[in-house]
């Protein structure tokens, strides 16, 4: 049957039909990308045909570029009707998600597990490897470790190209590329491939872009590195594939040592001290003399100054503030941070000091988790760095016995492995029920629920519609859940009132949209509504005029902040929905300001001691969806 329709795909690229043409116009992209999925069904039965376009065979839904297929006849339009079902059938019946990808299953692949705790080296060992083979990719979790990985690849004379979801930076006649997993190709073949932190697959919402590359680069050697935890779960994951597995477990290269006493007051902090918290407020109640204001009280007493890392932080300004810290001849001599220090990043931290070894999930306050504790406590003592042994301690006594028990525990083993729909199938889902719209089409592929989320939005169950739920009802293998996708849900209830296409839909609740702010949604939904009328955004459509400055109060950073988060969506959408917007170098440029503005604000406030000031751009022209307090800062 695989050969069959195969065979049938390479023929049906030959003709055009006038009169299904127009009919089927709008549905182009997607079967192209549906006969990359037919190639992932083909795969099910292990069989290849080597006589195929090649083209054709590239298929992933993060590979947008549209092939001119058409169709000769009714036919053959029947024929895909068919070849749809038939596709759904094998892929719910069998749910083989290794079969998704047709291009790696090609390959045996020589996978090698690097694992082990932090700070063992895992990571540049399979860098090692990256650098001397002739083609290869580095898939990372965050966008300053693709980053930092691109960095040194160039200064090693091998040149690589830096793709994240929010920059594509090609350098002439690389044959590497440094990119965030998401941004990770399933398409290409390489040499060497390196996914760092993969025992992130086990993340409820990004597991799925860890699981996709995984099963789906094509690679003669793919490097992963990562906890222990996750290996009997990759070894079964990767038996269906028949690549082979090599496990290489390592040591730490430094000792980390446990302190038997709490850090009592910050009238104790020392220079290369690294205070973790997990709110940003507690982070940014500088002035107020409270007793949880952390940073107030490690400055108060005239003696040190802190950087700060927090997720929502633009990149940019991560960097530069723990470039800061890292630099011995900077005032900056103690870090504060939340858990965004926990991934792989290079600080040159001596001691961990958890504020608290709490924090909020989302739902409620709960524990750490003993990979939390390792993950963040890891940072200290980096090999190669000023500190030869780390420690690590907590600001309270009562938090020491959860510190212990957790460094000494190993990881729980990691069950199962995020998975999310493709393109394809929700393509092929739409055309068996073409009347339902990307949220219901995404609630029966059996993905999380978001009832009442909207006002107004009817409350749906998840089991009102359980009859539907075919990946429910797919026997998902136990090595996989559905991730969680209660982001995308919010945006698909946007999206799906517009004229777009379902591609354009998908590229939407696939954006880096953070739906729970209110700007950014705001931003995500003017945007989604001017392009369904237009087809091109600017900017300013988006961006009422005025011109901000260095925000004075948090909450107007935090609006700072979500101007940033829109900008990067601007970025993000508009090199993937069009070639031709036209503001995309102005936004990238404001992001940058907005990124400078937000580091002055982070010297200026509550300094006891002024550090060198830089020159700022004069302003950002950006005064959008501001409240009266940050207007109030606009001039
Ligand atoms: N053989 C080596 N020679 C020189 N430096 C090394 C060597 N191995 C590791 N390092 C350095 O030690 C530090 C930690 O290494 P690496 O980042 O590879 O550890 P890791 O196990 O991947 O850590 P994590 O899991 O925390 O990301 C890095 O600064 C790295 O450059």
């Amino acid at each position: 049957m695989a050969a069959f329709l195969l065979r049938h795909r390479k023929v049906s690229t030959l003709g055009v039909s006038g009169i299904l043409k127009d009919k089927l116009e709008p549905c182009r992209p997607h079967v192209a990308l549906r006969l990359g999925a037919l190639a992932g069904a083909c795969n099910l039965s292990r069989e290849y045909s080597t006589s195929y376009d090649n083209r054709a065979n590239k298929f992933d839904f993060l590979d947008l570029t549209p092939l001119s297929i058409s169709f000769s006849s009714h036919f053959e339009a029947m024929l895909y009707l068919l070849i749809d079902m038939a596709m759904l059938l094998a892929i719910i019946v069998c749910c083989c998600p290794h079969a998704w990808y047709p291009v790696a299953r090609r390959k045996n692949r020589k996978i090698f597990l690097h694992v082990g705790p932090t700070n063992s080296g895992k990571t540049y060992q399979a860098l090692k490897q990256l650098e001397s083979s002739p083609s290869g990719v580095y898939c990372g979790p965050l966008r300053l470790l693709a980053w930092e990985v691109a960095k040194r690849l160039n200064k090693a004379k091998v040149p690589c190209d830096l793709i994240t979801g929010q920059e594509r930076e090609e350098v002439d006649g690389a044959k590497h590329k440094a990119v965030t997993v998401e941004m990770a190709d399933v398409t290409s073949s390489y040499s060497c491939a390196v996914v760092d932190e993969i025992q992130m697959l086990g993340c409820t919402t990004r597991g799925f872009s860890f699981t996709r590359a995984l099963l789906g680069i094509s690679a003669d050697e793919l490097h992963l590195c990562g906890d222990p935890a996750a290996v009997p779960l990759i070894q079964e994951i990767l038996k269906p594939t028949g690549d082979d597995v090599h496990v290489q477990y390592y040591e730490r290269l430094s000792p980390l040592v446990p302190s038997q006493k709490s850090l009592g007051s910050f009238k104790n902090i020392q220079t290369g001290d690294c205070v973790v918290t997990f709110s940003r407020r507690e982070i940014y109640k500088l002035k107020a003399p409270v007793l949880h204001c952390t940073l107030g009280q490690i400055e108060r007493g005239g003696k040190h100054l802190c950087s700060v890392v927090y997720g929502s932080l633009p990149p940019e300004t991560r960097t530069r503030q723990a470039t800061m810290f890292n630099d011995a001849s900077s005032e900056f001599d103690v870090l504060v941070a939340s858990d965004a220090i926990g991934m792989g990043l290079n600080l040159n931290i001596s001691r961990i000091i958890f504020s608290t070894m709490k924090k909020f999930d989302g739902v409620e306050m709960r524990d750490l988790t003993i990979s939390e504790v390792k993950q963040i406590a890891g940072r200290a003592g980096r090999y190669g760095s000023d500190f030869p042994v780390g420690e690590v301690t907590c600001l309270h006594a009562d938090d020491l016995p959860l510190l212990h028990s957790s460094l000494k525990s190993p990881s729980p083993i990691l069950e199962c492995a995020g998975l999310f729909p493709t393109f394809d199938l929700i393509f092929m889902y739409s055309r068996l029920h073409p009347k339902k719209g990307l949220y219901r089409i995404m609630l029966s592929l059996g993905t999380k629920i978001l009832a009442n989320s909207r006002k107004g939005h009817p409350s749906v169950t998840f089991n009102a519609l359980s009859k539907e739920h075919f990946l429910e009802n797919a026997k998902l293998s136990e090595n996989y859940f559905i991730a969680d996708c209660e982001e995308m849900l919010k945006v698909a209830v946007v999206v799906d009132v517009l004229p777009i296409s379902l591609h354009d839909k998908y590229l939407f609740i696939i954006s880096p949209v953070d739906m729970r702010d209110e700007i950014s949604s705001q931003g995500l939904t003017q945007f989604a509504q001017n392009y369904a009328q237009k087809g091109i955004v600017r900017l300013k459509e988006i961006f009422t005029p005025g011109t901000l400055q260095v925000p004075k109060t948090e909450s107007a950073l935090k609006e700072l902040e979500s101007i940033h988060k829109v900008l990067d969506l601007y970025v993000w959408l508009s090199f993937r929905l069009e070639d031709s917007f036209p503001d995309r170098e102005l936004a990238a440029s404001q992001k940058a300001i907005c990124g400078l503005l937000i580091e002055e604000f982070l010297e200026r406030f509550g300094w006891q001691k002024q550090p060198r000031r830089r020159k700022l751009p004069s302003r950002v022209n950006s005064g959008f969806l501001l409240s009266k307090e940050t207007r109030q800062c606009v001039k």
